[in-house]
C-alpha cells in the first residue's frame, strides 16, 4: 500500500490530472485527493508568481515605452531623416520639424485666419496647437486632435470653415451640444445649420438644397451620426456637394465615440466610415478630449482614414488640483462635509457636484438647498426646458451649484468653475478626467475632489456590468482613488499614455502634497486569509455573499452560519473595507452578479489568486497613510486650508505589522 502510494505520488507529480482520474479505491482516493489539492496549490502559486512577473514586465514595458517616446522626440528634433511617424498607427506621417512648419503664419490663408480669429471670434491669439491644427486641415491633411476638454478644439474646424469656400460637415453626438454650438455661432454671426431627427421637412429641404448651392451662406452644417447612417437623401446631397467641391471638410466631434474601447461608444459612429469611403478627397478632422492610443487606432480603422496626423496636447491641466477624500457612510455627515466645503472654501464660487443617479441629483440638491446653498439638479429625465433654465442660470452665475448626473456633460463651457466635486466616483478614469475637466477653463486654479466610498464601487459595478471592459475600467478608477502612494496625475498620465516625470505634478494633487515619510506599508496577509476563510465557508454552503454580508460576517455579526469556525476581525470598518478593495484590485477577490427582472445583485467571491494565501511564504501588503497625519493645502482655497481631516483621509492599521517601504506591493 505504502509503495503504491509513493509511486502514485511520483506519478501524480508528472501527470496530476490523469492520475486524479485513474483513482478508484477509498484510501487511495483520499490520499490522491489530498495530493491533487497540494499540486493544485503549487500550480496556483506558480501562476501567482508568473502573474507578478508579468505585471512587473508590463510596468517595465510602460517605462520603456516612455523612454522610447522621449528618445524618438529627441531624434525628431535632430533631423527629419531619422523618423517617419506621428500617427497613432505607429507610422509617422510627419516629422516633428515638418509639423513645426505648420505653426508658420505665412500660408495663403494665414491673414484671413488671423483676421477671423480677432474680428469674428474675438480672441487675441491661438492657444497651443490650434494654429497647427488649422494649418494642417487647411492643407487637406486628415487629422486627429486630442486636446483636453475646454482648450478650444471647436475653433480648429470653425475657423477653417470661414477661410474656405463651400461648407464643413460637423458630426456631433448630441443635439444639445449642437444647439449650444449653433447659439454660439449665431452670437458671432456665423451662418450655420443643423439637421437632426426632429428637423422639420422644410428646414431639412432648405439645408439640403444649400449643400449644393455655391452661394449658400452656411459655412458649417451640423448633423447627428444617425442622420448620416439613416438618411439616403442626405448621402445623395453630400455626394453632389462633393462632386461640386463644396463639401470641404468633415469634422467628427467626440471621435472616441467610434470605438467600443472608448468611454462613450455610440453605435451610429461605427457607420461613419462611409464618409471617407465616399468622399476620399475631403479632409477629416477627428476631435476628442480623451482617447488612448488604442482607441485612436480603432477610430482610424472605423473611419477609414489612413495615417492621419495626430496632434496630442498634454492632458495635464496644471491649474487643476486633484484630491480624493473618503466618503462618510453616514449620509448626513457626508452631506455636511460637502456643504461646509461649498460654503467655506468655495463661498460664492461656481461649481458642479456630480452624482450617480437622477434620484441622487434631486436628493443632494434638495439637501444642499436645506443647508442654504443655491443648488439645482440636472439629469437626463428632466424636462428639456428645465434643463436649459438650470444650465442658463448657472452659466449666468445665478445658481451656484449644479448637482448633476453625467447628462451635464459634453458642451458645458463655463470658464470660471472653481470646483468639481464627485459625490460618487466616476465609472472610468476617462469619465473622471472629462467631468473634472469642466473646472478651471479660465486657467485659474480650481479643485477636483472625488469622494470615494466602498459601497459606491458595487453600485456602479452593477451599472456597468453589460459594458465592454466596464468592470476593468471601473477598477482602474477605484485604483486611482484607493492608492495613497502614486501621484494622481501620474496615474492619469499612464492611462493616457503620456510621458510623465514625477515633478510634472507640481504638488497639485493630495498625494504629492502629503509627506512621503508618513506612508507605511502594512502587512495585511492575515486579514486577507480571514476573508478567504469566510468565503470558503460560503462556497461550502453553496452561498454567495454581498460585500455587506461579507463585512458583517467578518466583523462577527449576522447569521452564525456565515462565520462558523472563522475568525472575526478587529479592524475598524473603513480598514476592513480597504482590505477588501485591495484584495479585489489584486485578484484575490472577484465580482459576481445575479440578475432579476428588477435589479442586479453584486457578490464578492474568491478570486484567482486566493489560493496563494494558503502558502506560508506568500505575503500581501498595502500602502497606508495614518489617520490625521497629512496636512495639505489646496491652491484655490486662499487661506491655507488644513486638510488633515481624519474623517476624510484614508484608513490606517494602528496595530498592524508594518514594513518600512513606502510603496504598495505584494511580496512572496
Ligand atoms: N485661442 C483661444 N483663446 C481664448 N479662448 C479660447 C481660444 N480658443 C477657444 N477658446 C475658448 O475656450 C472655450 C472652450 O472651447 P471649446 O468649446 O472649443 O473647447 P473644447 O476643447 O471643444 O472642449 P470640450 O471637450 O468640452 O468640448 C470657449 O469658450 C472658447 O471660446
Amino acid at each position: 500500500m505504502k509503495i503504491m502510494t509513493l509511486g502514485f505520488v511520483a506519478l501524480l507529480r508528472e501527470t496530476p490530472i490523469r492520475c486524479a482520474l485513474m483513482i478508484s479505491g477509498g484510501v487511495s482516493f483520499s490520499v490522491g485527493n489530498h495530493n491533487v489539492r497540494a499540486e493544485l496549490l503549487q500550480v496556483e502559486e506558480e501562476l501567482g508568481r508568473l502573474e507578478e512577473q508579468i505585471s512587473s514586465l508590463l510596468q517595465r514595458q510602460e517605462e520603456l515605452e516612455s523612454v522610447r517616446q522621449a528618445l524618438q522626440s529627441q531624434l525628431e528634433e535632430q533631423g527629419p531623416a531619422s523618423s517617419s511617424s506621428s500617427s497613432s498607427q505607429g507610422v509617422l506621417a510627419l516629422t516633428k520639424q515638418e509639423l513645426e512648419c505648420y505653426d508658420r503664419p505665412d500660408f495663403p490663408w494665414s491673414d484671413e485666419a488671423q483676421r477671423h480669429l480677432v474680428d469674428t471670434f474675438r480672441l487675441r491669439e491661438f492657444r497651443p496647437l490650434q494654429l497647427r491644427a488649422v494649418n494642417l486641415t487647411m492643407s487637406s491633411k486628415d487629422l486627429f486632435l486630442v486636446m483636453p476638454t475646454g482648450r478650444g478644439k471647436s475653433l480648429c474646424y470653425q475657423l477653417p470653415a470661414l477661410c474656405s469656400t463651400g461648407f464643413t460637415l460637423v458630426v456631433s453626438p448630441l443635439v444639445s451640444l449642437m444647439e449650444d454650438q449653433m447659439m454660439f455661432l449665431r452670437s458671432l454671426e456665423i451662418p450655420a445649420a443643423l439637421l437632426n431627427a426632429s428637423s422639420s421637412k422644410e428646414h431639412a429641404k432648405t439645408v439640403m438644397v444649400a449643400m449644393t448651392d455655391a452661394k449658400s451662406p452656411f459655412r458649417l452644417i451640423y448633423v447627428t451620426p444617425e442622420k448620416i447612417a439613416k438618411s439616403k437623401l442626405l448621402m445623395s446631397r453630400l455626394d453632389k456637394a462633393y462632386k461640386a467641391q463644396l463639401l470641404r471638410r468633415v469634422a467628427v466631434d467626440e471621435v472616441h465615440c467610434c470605438s467600443q474601447w472608448g468611454h462613450d461608444f455610440r453605435p451610429d459612429y461605427k457607420l461613419l466610415g462611409i464618409l471617407k469611403r465616399q468622399f476620399p478627397l475631403v479632409p477629416l478632422l477627428g476631435l476628442t478630449a480623451t482617447a488612448t492610443s488604442s482607441v485612436l487606432l480603432d477610430c482610424e480603422k472605423i473611419l477609414n482614414v489612413t495615417r492621419p496626423v495626430t496632434l496630442t496636447a498634454s492632458f495635464n491641466r496644471t491649474n487643476l488640483y486633484y484630491e480624493v477624500r473618503c466618503k462618510d457612510s453616514d449620509s448626513e455627515v457626508f452631506l455636511n462635509h460637502i456643504a461646509d466645503l461649498i460654503q467655506q472654501k468655495y463661498h460664492q464660487q461656481s461649481g458642479i457636484v456630480y452624482v450617480f443617479s437622477q434620484k441622487d441629483a434631486e436628493c443632494v440638491s434638495e439637501q444642499l438647498q436645506q443647508r442654504h446653498i443655491e443648488a439645482h439638479p440636472y439629469h437626463a429625465h428632466m424636462d428639456p426646458q428645465d434643463k436649459t433654465r438650470v444650465h442658463r442660470r448657472w452659466t449666468e452665475g445665478r445658481v451656484q451649484v449644479v448637482v448633476a448626473t453625467v447628462a451635464f456633460g459634453m458642451g458645458i463651457d463655463k470658464s470660471n468653475v472653481r470646483f468639481v466635486i464627485h459625490h460618487t466616483i466616476s465609472k472610468s478614469i476617462e469619465n473622471y478626467y472629462q467631468e473634472s475637466g469642466r473646472a478651471g477653463r479660465d486657467d485659474q486654479p480650481a479643485d477636483c475632489i472625488v469622494f470615494y466610498g466602498f459601497a459606491d464601487i458595487f453600485r456602479i459595478s452593477t451599472m456597468v456590468v453589460m459594458e465592454t471592459m466596464g468592470q476593468q475600467k471601473l477598477l482602474q478608477m477605484v485604483d486611482y482613488c484607493h492608492r495613497v502612494d502614486r501621484c494622481r496625475r501620474s496615474l492619469m498620465a499612464v492611462h493616457f499614455g503620456e510621458v510623465w516625470e514625477e515633478q510634472d505634478c507640481g504638488r497639485m494633487c493630495d498625494v504629492c502634497r502629503g509627506r512621503k515619510e508618513e506612508l507605511s506599508e502594512v502587512d495585511i496577509t492575515e486579514h486577507a486569509q480571514q476573508v478567504v476563510q469566510i468565503l470558503e465557508l460560503a462556497v461550502s454552503q453553496d452561498e454567495r455573499l454581498t460585500p455587506l454580508k461579507l463585512l458583517e460576517a467578518w466583523s462577527g455579526k449576522g447569521p452564525a452560519k456565515h462565520r462558523k469556525g472563522t475568525a472575526s476581525t478587529t479592524l475598524r470598518r473603513r480598514e476592513a473595507e480597504g482590505v477588501l478593495v485591495r484584495m479585489l484590485l489584486q485578484g484575490y477577490l472577484r465580482e459576481d452578479f445575479s440578475f432579476t427582472p428588477y435589479t442586479t445583485h453584486f457578490y464578492l467571491r474568491l478570486g484567482r489568486k486566493a489560493p496563494l494565501l494558503k502558502s506560508a511564504s506568500h505575503r500581501l501588503s498595502m500602502s497606508m497613510r495614518p489617520e490625521g497625519a497629512t496636512a495639505v493645502t489646496s491652491p484655490s482655497g486662499g487661506d491655507q486650508e488644513k486638510r488633515a481631516e481624519s474623517k476624510s483621509k484614508g484608513p490606517s492599521f494602528e496595530d498592524g505589522p508594518k514594513t518600512k517601504k513606502a510603496k504598495t506591493r505584494e511580496t512572496q
